[in-house]
């Protein structure tokens, strides 16, 4: 019998380990959409912290070049006109620069359109009917702001969603803006995201892998104990009930062999326990193990059953061959010696043998019929075999 959990309680295991992975990907997925939501939330928001940031710089440029001119270092259109050149060097970010109109609504500054410098933006309306100009200059007036509008791009035609940070200068009256596409943004949002998703995946994988390992490892384990009884390493009466039905199955697959069920219970144990001590009794129940075990040939298996009362399954060609196996069990195990403190004992056993009667009984019933004969074989004066 291969030492496997019974399949049942395996397939168990592996769909409450799917279930586990399935309810872990899910959790990601939602994790994954919660990300998306804030993190592009976030990025925006940055994003125009970025855009006021650089605005206030810019009015920084435009102080600097004032501050020039108020000393008399340059002349004040000089100032203006570098500052100017300045600001129209400054592009940043994917599609970032800096725009300036005076508070008549005149395109001062315009890096990707030189043609609109100098003309009247104050009835300019972009394509949604906004009057963004009109709207620029009053929010810097105000203090400085965003302004949310359509714009095209550089180099393009077509308007795309902008917000701009917009900031008045005093000295020369001038509106100053910058801004950001929320296009560009979400591009960067679905970048990131991407990154972060293979990272994610890259570390689900890797925890189902350790799961996986894992969970293989304690399998192990768990096998060893269900499967195994602790003292004499024999299988349990437990492993005994789950791998039944398969017994069953072989035997109608195999029905011109015999099953049968050889119990065993070992004479008077409780005088070894009582004489020689515990630990002798656990020695005599482990050597009568090792001697089953070393009768049983491929699909064969021994049970303890319970404290010195083991059976033997296996599957044979006639009744001869069952009392063949079960005589030497029980020969063997007479002939086996024991010392305790200098003090040489040994023990023997009974055994009663019952066939499986297919179509006529349980596996229960064939292991009560053994158990009863056992029984008369202690009746009938122990150390026999009763079939
Ligand atoms: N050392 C040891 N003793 C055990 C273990 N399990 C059960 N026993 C002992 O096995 C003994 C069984 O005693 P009984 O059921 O009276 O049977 P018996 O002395 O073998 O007598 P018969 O079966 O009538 O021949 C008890 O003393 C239990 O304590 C075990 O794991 N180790």
């Amino acid at each position: 019998m291969k030492k496997n959990l019974p399949s049942l309680t395996r397939l168990r295991i592996h769909n409450r380990l799917i279930g586990l992975s399935v309810l872990m990907g899910a959790g990601i997925l939602v994790f994954l959409l919660f990300f998306y939501h804030s993190f592009s939330g976030s990025l925006q928001r940055e994003k125009n912290t970025q855009t006021q940031y650089l605005s206030e710089v810019g009015v920084k440029v435009l102080q600097h070049f004032q501050q020039l001119a108020a000393s008399g270092e340059i002349s004040d259109q000089d100032a203006r006109r570098l500052a100017i050149g300045a600001l129209r060097q400054a592009t940043y970010g994917d599609n970032g620069y800096f725009w300036i109109v005076d508070s008549a609504g005149t395109m001062l500054m315009q890096p990707y359109t030189p043609e609109q410098v100098g003309r009247d933006f104050s009835a300019w309306t972009d394509s949604h009917g906004k009057h963004i100009v009109r709207e620029f200059i009053a929010t810097a007036k105000s203090g400085g702001g965003w302004v949310s509008y359509y714009w095209p791009k550089p180099h393009g035609q077509e308007p795309f969603a902008k917000v701009s940070y917009v900031l008045y200068f005093p000295p020369w009256d001038w509106v100053l803006g910058t801004g950001v596409y929320l296009d560009d943004t979400r591009a960067n949002v679905h970048q990131t995201m991407f990154q972060a998703s293979g990272i994610l995946l890259a570390l689900f994988a890797g925890f189902v892998v350790a799961m996986v390992l894992i969970g293989h490892y304690f399998l192990r384990q768990l096998e060893g104990i269900a499967i195994r009884d602790a003292l004499t390493n024999l299988h349990t009466l437990r492993f005994l009930r789950e791998v039944t039905p398969s017994i069953l199955s072989k035997q109608q697959r195999d029905s011109h062999r015999l099953l049968a069920a050889i119990f065993i219970d070992i004479d008077h144990f409780k005088r070894v326990n009582d004489n020689y001590g515990h630990a002798s009794g656990d020695q005599v129940l482990v050597r009568i193990a090792e001697l089953m075990m070393s009768m049983t040939r491929a699909g064969d298996f021994c049970v303890r059953f319970g404290g010195e009362e083991f059976v033997f399954i296996g599957f044979f060609d006639d009744q001869a061959a069952i009392l063949q196996v079960a005589e030497r069990i029980r020969t063997e195990a007479a002939k086996l010696r024991f010392t305790h403190r200098k003090t040489e004992y040994q023990v023997t056993l009974s055994a009663g043998v019952a066939v499986y009667r297919p179509g006529q009984e349980s596996f229960d019933e064939l292991l009560q019929r053994a158990d009863q004969k056992m029984y008369e074989a202690k009746q009938a004066g122990r150390n026999r075999v009763v079939i």
